[in-house]
């Protein structure tokens, strides 16, 4: 039996536009591995986010993609996904939007109250949880945003430049909270950066996508010392060179970005 989680077969996805067919992503093979971390790292506007949004199952496409074997059908559970703009329900305070998700299942009160109490110490908001998203900067709403992914448990994280709109330091903390709860819960995760850094100190496994139409062109597997503290990890040797391996490789598929045809 294969331990593949999420299987993506020939998957291309056209969007209609007012100047015709317009194809996003062309025939993109991927497979996770369960517990694996992918980063998808390419230029502006390769089709990116669309792939993400077709394996979250918002968006359809001509190909396959299945999860433990079986063909997506639209958004499950099993998915969960966290937006770059962190999609926050605005009337509902800090803990409601948290529980979002466990309230419209069947799980009891006392359960939810403690996931709620669980996810608010992890995410640093003791204190804030009767407080609304205006109420927030943006890092703490980011943080709101991935713990209400997380009240869920979903097997599978989909994460769209999680980390995209945050301030450099508080970018690092919320990295860090990313690796713990993956080094903890052994989720597949499949973000979308467009930090180098970023997807080499996360995951496992980066796949370039080329300048659209968006297909994974090179992949790198990321063999580091996890046990390592940040602040050795980013000055080692091997930290280095891979890093420069993908941002010479993203640059490449940046500047056939830059000199292809827009249409
Ligand atoms: N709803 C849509 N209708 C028409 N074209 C679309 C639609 N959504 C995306 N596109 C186009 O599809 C291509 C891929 O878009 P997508 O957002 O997936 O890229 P991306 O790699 O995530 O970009 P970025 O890194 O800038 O966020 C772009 O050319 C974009 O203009």
């Amino acid at each position: 039996m294969s331990d593949a989680k999420i299987e993506i077969r020939g998957l291309s996805k056209s969007y209609s536009t007012g100047h015709g067919s317009l194809l996003a992503i062309d025939t993109v093979d991927l497979t996770l591995a369960e517990g694996e971390f992918v980063s998808i790292v390419g230029p502006s506007g390769c089709g990116k986010s669309t792939l993400l949004y077709v394996v979250g199952g918002f968006l359809s496409a001509d190909g396959d993609v299945l999860v433990d074997g079986t063909p997506i059908r639209g958004p499950g559970t099993d998915r969960g996904i966290v937006f770059q703009d962190y999609a926050l329900f605005p009337w509902l305070t800090v803990r409601r939007n948290i529980l979002f998700g466990l309230e419209r299942r069947d799980v009891p009160q006392a359960e939810r109250d403690a996931v709620a109490d669980r996810l608010i110490g992890v995410i640093g908001l003791k204190g804030f949880e009767h407080r609304y998203p205006r109420e927030l900067s943006g890092g703490m709403r980011q943080r709101v945003a991935i713990a209400r992914t997380m009240a869920c448990d979903p097997a599978v994280l989909l994460l769209d430049e999680p980390f995209g709109a945050l301030d450099a330091q508080t970018r690092e903390m919320m990295q860090d909270e990313l690796l713990r709860i993956w080094l903890d819960t052994r989720k597949t995760v499949l973000m979308i950066t467009h930090d180098v850094s970023e997807a080499v100190y996360l995951s496992n496994r980066i796949c370039i996508m080329s300048a659209r139409p968006g297909r994974i062109v090179e992949e790198f597997s990321v063999d580091l010392d996890r046990t390592l503290p940040r602040e050795e990890l980013v000055v080692s040797e091997p930290f280095n060179r891979l890093r420069n391996a993908v941002w010479l490789s993203v640059r490449r598929q940046a500047v056939a970005a830059a000199h292809a045809d827009p249409g």
